[in-house]
């Protein structure tokens, strides 16, 4: 039988995105470095290091149909080479989902793509909403040199998460810092 949670709430820290009640996910440098085109460099800095490049909550929602996943994400700022920290970015498993997000605190960007190759950008800034529409593949990217990317997320609960066809391929596009601005780039990895 599909398990049906009673109501319950939970905050999120307007200033850190993060929430006193719950843990956090997190995600290191050593968890993505293969994502990041400058690999080299990215293997030098975990020679000394292993930075966090984000966190998120997952709430333990049912993956059923007519439940709602949300949660908060906070992409640090920082960057490896020219290129800014940003999420491994996925597919929906059940690909015909969509996904919301509201943009707190930060400035970045949704960088998506379809399977078919279209791609978009669209810009975080606080009080901005995104819409991913069904079918694109969406990684955030903070683009400040010192706040963090706070974003709140709502999806369909069982739409699951791709990350396979992006960890093998990437994204066709990236975005990365050309003369001290974020610029949108062809990946030259991508194949
Ligand atoms: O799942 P990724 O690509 O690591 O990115 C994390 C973010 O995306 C989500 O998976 C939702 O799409 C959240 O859990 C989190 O905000
Ligand atoms: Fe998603």
């Amino acid at each position: 039988m599909n398990e049906i949670l009673r109501p319950f709430d939970i905050d999120f820290d307007l200033t850190t995105g993060l929430s006193r009640l719950k843990k956090a996910s997190k995600r290191y440098l050593s968890n993505m470095a293969d994502m990041f085109y400058d690999t080299e460099k990215a293997g030098d800095i975990l020679k000394n290091e292993d930075p966090l490049i984000y966190e998120f909550y997952e709430m333990g929602i049912p993956e059923t149909v007519g439940d709602i996943a949300f949660g908060t994400s906070i992409v640090y700022p920082g960057k490896i080479g020219n290129e800014y920290f940003m999420t491994k970015g996925h597919f929906h498993t059940v690909l015909e989902t969509a996904e919301v997000y509201f943009c707190i605190k930060g400035k970045g960007y949704m960088l998506m793509e379809t399977p078919e190759g279209q791609w978009d950008a669209q810009e975080f800034a606080p009080g901005k909403a995104v819409y991913v529409p069904k079918r694109w593949a969406h990684r955030s990217i903070n683009v400040s040199p010192t706040e963090p990317l706070i974003t709140f997320f709502a999806f369909r609960a069982d739409a699951g998460h791709d990350y396979g066809t992006i960890e093998t391929k990437g994204f066709r596009k990236l975005i990365v810092e050309k003369d001290g601005r974020p610029v949108v780039i062809d990946n030259p990895r991508w194949s």
